[in-house]
């Protein structure tokens, strides 16, 4: 059976790329890589799950047009994100004599993307680097527009840089081997996409979300070209977050801080935190009357009903006070003078950014959803 093949171009002047979506890409790689190289290797970074699952292929698809590799495999999991293995990749990558001109390939979810990303683009000042993501997480949202970090014990992601990628091949055929687990912390992206900007992309993922689960590849083609056109849209009138692409952090303030609050560990993945922040801020648009009382209701019924984390009761373990909460918080990206902006909304698909927030009515979401 032939599946669609989609294109999104992210139109960047001098940095525009193509994101490649489909199914069976990798072996097919070569296609996609060759014409971006200057002599025939690639430098491959990957993890510890993906690899041993996926790095044959890779590197049998680049075979098949000459290209060589070498790679380097780091543990899997959000804690991989940090000094030592930025280190270690920057290192490696130097071992393996990568010149300015080579191409660096991130081959992993989120997390191997970020931290690759952000090697690429401090190594000799800066080296080019291909997006293979393997995770729906990197396949709708983190692959594309070229924020690279690592985290901090101060928060998440708050030592990075803007790199953005050559190229980015999401062949969906690889999210067969992805966990129920992972495949729902991605989609916890997705469905921020429909939350912030397009409710006809929520009342379709309603409906077609099952399917998507259940591995429908089609539709699985469909929801990762809707998503990535969305960031591209945002990210082309938006590089470097100077204002709208801050919607694209909608459920991430209080996302994040669950991140630290649990020490970036498999006690709440990246995507469980963005759904869980998503149900908050839709809460605190609420109750500052500025959304109806049904629309934080839709929201968590349609992730209760994925069987996804809704609530702050769904993270096992304790949690620390609102006030703690809030502290962790303030050390968003988003703050300016001292005031952070928040991502609020008017109803489903109707997010904007704005610091008119009043802290107390925030804290007292929160001391309700610790309650
Ligand atoms: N740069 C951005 O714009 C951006 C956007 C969203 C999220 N992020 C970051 O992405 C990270 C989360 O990404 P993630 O959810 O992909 O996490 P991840 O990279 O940890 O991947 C999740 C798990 O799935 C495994 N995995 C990946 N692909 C697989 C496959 N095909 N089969 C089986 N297992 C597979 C990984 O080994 C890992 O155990 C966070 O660090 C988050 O901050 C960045
Ligand atoms: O690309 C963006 O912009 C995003 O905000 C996408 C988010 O899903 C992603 O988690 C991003 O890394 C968060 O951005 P940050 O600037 O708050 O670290
Ligand atoms: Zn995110």
């Amino acid at each position: 059976m032939t599946h669609p093949h989609e294109t999104v171009r992210v139109a960047l002047g001098d940095r525009s790329y193509r994101i490649e979506i489909g199914h069976g890409l990798l072996i097919n790689a070569s296609d996609w890589v060759s014409p971006l190289l200057s002599r025939p290797r690639v430098a491959v970074v990957t993890d510890d799950t993906v690899g041993p699952l996926h790095l044959d292929a890779l590197r049998d698809g680049l075979a098949a047009g000459g290209i060589e590799m070498a790679h380097l495999t780091l543990p899997s999991g959000e804690a991989t994100k940090c000094w030592r293995y930025l280190t270690e990749t920057v290192e490696w990558l130097l071992e393996q004599k990568v010149e300015r001109g080579d191409m660096v390939v991130a081959f992993g979810g989120g997390v191997i993307g970020d931290l690759v990303g952000f090697a690429a683009a401090i190594l000799r000042r800066g080296v080019r680097f291909v997006q293979i993501p393997t995770s729906l997480l990197a396949q709708v949202d983190s692959s594309v527009g070229g924020k690279t970090a690592i985290n901090s014990p101060h928060g998440k992601n708050l030592i990075g840089a803007f790199h953005q990628p050559s190229l980015v091949l999401a062949d969906v055929a690889v999210l067969g081997t992805l966990t129920e687990r992972d495949f729902l912390a991605g989609y916890g992206e997705v469905v921020k996409y429909g939350l912030l900007g397009d409710a006809a992309f929520f009342d379709w993922l309603e409906i077609n979300a099952p399917d998507l689960a259940a591995g429908d590849i089609t539709k699985r083609i469909e929801a990762v070209r809707w998503s990535c056109q969305m960031k591209a849209d945002i990210v082309e009138r938006d590089e470097t977050e100077q204002g709208d692409r801050a919607l694209l952090n909608l459920g991430h303030t209080f996302g994040h801080a669950l991140e630290a609050a649990t020490g970036y560990s498999d006690r709440l993945l990246h995507g469980e935190g963005v759904a869980i922040g998503c149900a908050l801020a839709f809460e605190v648009s609420s109750r500052l009357g500025l959304c109806s009382q049904e629309d934080p209701s839709r929201v968590r019924a349609h992730l209760k009903a994925m069987g996804m984390k809704t609530d702050l009761h769904d993270i096992a373990g304790d949690l620390p006070d609102a006030d703690a909460l809030m502290a962790l918080m303030g050390q968003d990206k988003k703050v300016t003078q001292g005031t952070l902006n928040y991502i609020m909304t008017r109803g489903i698909g109707e997010a904007y950014v704005t610091s008119n927030v009043d802290p107390k009515v925030v804290k007292s979401v929160l001391v309700d959803a610790l309650a």
